[in-house]
């Protein structure tokens, strides 16, 4: 049976929620508490998280208790990610969170338009389904995974389709990460409006 997900945004697939600290990007370091929610249709093959897949097997949850066992932990900030968090209307979730003084920060692939209030963004855009301008225009952060060399150029590409003041990082995928950090660190040195950005959960071996 197909998840009916109601479209105001009350309900939710859920996979998982953990308090752990933001491994990557700008925010890198810094506590949250991380919503992940079923659901993605891109289909990046390196994907590390490919269990969220599939909506169906993630229980549809009210926004209202997803906020409460936010606002139970120390950090006020959320990262919603997944799976494809943009894929569900985000919007009646977020003005909950704001409201209990949470703020609010997303994983995205940018595939689908943008929807709920955000205090930062990160896009994370994919070869296998291209973002929508709709997230380009209001990312704060592109964050490319490199896996080949072919991705400083889709790097670049994406660079201009963000707004100015969006910041630049590159990350290594992990499986790849012996070999494709060394390029980063060459291509960084050269062109320094981008930086580095590394899972340091994975070397933490914390969520
Ligand atoms: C699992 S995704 C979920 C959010 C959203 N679907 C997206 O791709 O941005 C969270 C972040 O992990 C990154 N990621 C996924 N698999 C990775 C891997 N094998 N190596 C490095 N980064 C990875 C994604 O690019 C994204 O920035
Ligand atoms: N610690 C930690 N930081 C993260 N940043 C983005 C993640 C994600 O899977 O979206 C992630 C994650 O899974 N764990
Ligand atoms: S878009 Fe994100 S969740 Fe979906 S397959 Fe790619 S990395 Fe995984
Ligand atoms: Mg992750």
């Amino acid at each position: 049976m197909a998840h009916q997900v109601p479209e105001d945004g009350t309900l939710l697939p859920l996979m998982e929620e953990f308090y752990t600290i933001q491994g990557e990007g700008y925010n890198t370091g810094k506590a949250a508490y991380f919503i992940r929610l079923g659901g993605c249709d891109v289909g990046c093959h390196w994907c590390d998280v490919k269990e969220s897949w599939d909506a169906e097997l993630h229980a549809l949850t009210h926004a209202d208790l997803i906020v409460a066992n936010a606002a139970m932990h120390p950090a006020k900030a959320v990262v919603i990610t997944g799976g494809e968090p943009l894929i569900y209307n985000l919007d009646y979730l977020t003005a909950k969170l704001h409201d209990a003084g949470i703020r609010t920060f997303i994983e995205t692939s940018g595939a689908y338009p943008i929807s709920g209030e955000w205090d930062w963004i990160c896009l994370s855009p994919k070869k296998f389904k291209a973002p929508t301008q709709s997230v380009a225009d209001v990312a704060n952060e592109l964050k490319v995974i490199v896996f080949n060399k072919s991705d400083f150029a889709f790097a670049e590409h994406h660079a201009k389709l963000v707004g100015p003041g969006c910041k630049l990082y590159l990350q290594p995928e992990w499986s790849k990460h012996l070999e494709m950090t060394p390029l980063i660190v060459d291509y960084v040195k050269a062109n320094p409006q981008w930086e580095i950005s590394l899972q340091t959960h994975k070397y933490l071996n914390i969520p």
